[in-house]
């Protein structure tokens, strides 16, 4: 008897038996392939994992597969091993896994039907790469060649390197050239990177670079039938390099041979909900089981790589790669300057250095760059007489004023409402925002130079990948003058008339409980610093700040991101935070704080809990974001110096937690690696 093994998205880690439907024929060449089967009383799209001859159920009790799908080549071995290892890793069902990071378009009982693919255009003639600069060479050579002996046994071509190149020290070119090896050497290529709606110019690059090579992107703007169709591409082996963002990570590519992760610090790569998983270590996963090289990318690594890197202790697991020079020749690192805000009274949050800076931008006409990580126009609104604070009713959070369109929104639960004419508390008129947003800068500015012309660029004005390519094209066509912008504006642009970059407000991530704030900080400004000058006009970083002597804004100063690492990880060694422990997190929401905090202690209960010596379980406490949408949040820290130890524990910890059934108003979820607390 035939016995179909199917991986189904459901919460329970194990394969489904299915009979085979009456008169098909099955071999082992149909494992990977989809198959429609009956689960409870409705069909559901699953994968065929495996073929048995035996069933550890009784045959009678099987049911029988309604459709094997034909439509795609089956999904290869290394993809089902890359779904059972983030299965295992991350707490999860390999069926979730695996149905997931599917494109939707592949998981529906009723696909749409596909349409022709559109008639490919022939493409260009590819465009000539520059010469290398020594510096680029230099990593080139350092690189194992994926085409070279080495890297042909399979398995034998693991090596991972992380490329800690200041900006603009062309990695991005460093990267072309590797993706043209493995071209060169039959395979294909997985380029990651943070955003896709923030990178549009790399994808035409590498478009234009490789014009024959069926470049796709994988990112969750495309539509449904786009992404089926690019995942298909990739299936198929027709396109050679994938471009996407974290959830490209699990694209079957039969020859991959390169995998490079670009901007590797970045928060992104971390999937915040539903399978929360890392796309940045499953790439190292998925690299080192494939045996390919990975290349890890950044200006400022984040300390898990580094200290990979770096630290005898880690084994030198990475091999550290860098470029410490401009590209383009001329090209130097802009001087930053500290302005120290103690010493004079701030013109709307202003200082006079960055607004005669700003000028004289105007004057030369030049691009200036005001950085403000808020959006909105004030975080705080507020009632001069009572002390009254607009507050989200379902969070324990202060709603933020926009008033380009007059309304007060909560940007954790996306409530939004109208902006109170009078206090609602004390009916005084007179009720004042306090703070800062990118909205407020704005309008500060537009009052201070009513002549130049200032772009807006956050959340709120580039909401999708479109707007976005509407304001970084007018940016590029010298249609504005003064920029004023969060972290969206910092990643990967060259703005070459862009010679002076002010960040104001950063103290805050100073002052901020989350011991990760200085380390996201320091990225932040120091990509947003190498904005400016990258062009042969040189550029100018000013920082408002009242701990102008704080460590971590001089070594920025001195673009020492080494010092700054070194630093950071004494003090995570000390404190014995990550990277010297391992964390797990399980958080439980509802609508008390009393019930969340109770399913947590009674998972820290766990009776055999105490067997695991090495994992140490902390108190349940409330989430610093306590209430968000109506539910109060509460979270257990899980932690140990070892990997080993803590998966060992999570795995029976996790089933014991399962079988406890809570209530059916309770939340939860355990996330492995968290990176927000
Ligand atoms: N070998 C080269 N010769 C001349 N120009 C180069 C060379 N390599 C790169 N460049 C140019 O240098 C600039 C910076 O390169 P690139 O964007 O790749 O840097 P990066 O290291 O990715 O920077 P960032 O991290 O800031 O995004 C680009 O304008 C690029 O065209
Ligand atoms: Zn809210």
């Amino acid at each position: 008897m035939t016995i179909l093994r199917v991986a189904l998205d459901v919460p329970l880690n194990r394969y489904f038996d299915y009979l085979v439907a009456d008169g098909e024929t099955v071999s082992e060449s149909e494992v990977g392939r989809r198959v429609r089967v009956p689960f409870g009383r409705r069909s559901r799209i699953g994968v065929i994992a495996g073929i048995s001859e035996y069933s550890e159920l009784p045959l009678a009790q099987l049911r029988a597969a309604e459709a094997i799908l034909r439509d795609l080549p089956p999904l290869p071995a290394d993809w089902f091993r890359l779904c059972e290892f983030c299965a295992s890793y991350y707490q999860t069902s390999v069926g979730e896994v695996m149905l997931s990071t599917l494109p939707a378009g592949l998981r529906r009982l009723d696909p749409a039907k596909a349409r022709a693919p559109r008639a490919v255009k022939k493409p260009p003639a590819a465009e000539t790469p520059p010469p290398l600069t020594a510096g680029q060479e230099a990593v080139l050579a350092a690189i194992v060649d994926p085409a070279g002996a080495a890297g042909k046994a399979s398995g034998a071509g693991f090596a991972a390197y992380l490329l800690h190149g200041i900006t603009g020290s062309g990695k991005t070119e460093v990267y072309l050239r590797l993706i043209e090896r493995a071209l060169a050497a039959g395979r294909q290529a997985l380029l990651l990177v943070p955003e896709i709606n923030l990178t549009p110019q790399l994808e035409a690059r590498v478009a234009r670079r490789f014009p024959e090579a069926g470049l796709v992107s994988l990112h969750s703007e495309l539509g449904e039938a786009a992404r089926t169709r690019n995942f298909r591409a990739a299936l198929a082996g027709e396109a050679r390099i994938v471009l996407g963002t974290r959830l490209a990570v699990f694209t079957p590519l039969p020859d991959l041979g390169l995998i490079v992760v670009d901007e590797e610090h970045d928060a992104s790569f971390k999937q915040q909900d539903g399978l929360r998983y890392s796309a940045r270590d499953v790439a190292v996963f998925r690299a080192r089981e494939r045996g390919v090289p990975i290349v890890l990318g950044s200006a400022t690594p984040s300390l898990e790589s580094w200290a990979n890197a770096v630290e005898p202790h880690a084994g030198a697991r990475y091999t550290l790669l860098t470029l410490a020079e401009r590209a383009v020749s001329g090209a130097a690192l802009p001087p930053v300057r500290c302005i120290d805000t103690r010493r004079e009274k701030l013109k709307d949050g202003l200082s006079s250095a960055l607004l005669s800076a700003i000028e004289a931008r105007l004057a030369r006409g030049e691009q200036s760059l005001v950085f403000i990580n808020r959006r909105g126009y004030a975080p705080v609104l507020c009632c001069a007489s009572c002390g009254w604070v607009a507050r989200c009713t379902r969070c324990t959070a202060n709603l933020v004023l926009h008033q380009s369109d007059r309304r007060v929104r909560c940007h954790h639960c996306g409530f939004e409402g109208h902006v109170p004419r009078a206090c609602p508390s004390c009916g005084n008129q007179d009720i004042l925002p306090f703070g800062r947003g990118t909205q407020r800068i704005e309008e500060v500015l537009g009052e201070h130079f009513p002549a130049a012309r200032i772009l807006r660029v956050d959340r709120d004005s580039a909401r999708s990948r479109k707007q976005w390519e509407v304001l970084a094209a007018r940016i590029h066509a010298g249609e504005a003058d003064i920029l004023v912008g969060t972290q969206m504006l910092a990643k990967g642009h060259d703005f070459p008339k862009l010679t002076l970059v002010g960040a104001i407000g950063a103290d805050a991530a100073l002052m901020a409980a989350d011991w990760r704030a200085p380390e996201r900080l320091f990225a932040q400004l120091m990509q947003v610093a190498g904005r400016a000058g990258r062009a042969v006009l040189p550029g100018e970083v000013l920082i408002q700040t009242e701990q102008p002597q704080h460590p971590l804004y001089q070594t920025l100063a001195r673009h020492d991101y080494p010092a700054f690492a070194a630093m950071q990880l004494a003090e995570r060694a000390q404190a014995g935070f990550p990277p010297y422990a391992y964390q797990a997190m399980l958080r439980a929401e509802a609508p008390n704080m009393d019930e969340a905090l109770a399913f947590l202690a009674k998972a820290r209960a766990w009776p055999e809990a105490a067997a695991h010596a090495a994992v140490m379980l902390y108190d349940p406490v409330p989430m610093r974001l306590a209430r968000r949408a109506n539910f109060e949040r509460a979270q257990l820290l899980v932690e140990s110096p070892s990997r080993r130890a803590l998966q060992s524990f999570l795995a029976p910890w996790h089933d014991a937690i399962r079988n406890e059934r809570p209530g059916k108003r309770l939340r939860w979820h355990l996330e492995v690696d968290p990176i927000e607390f």
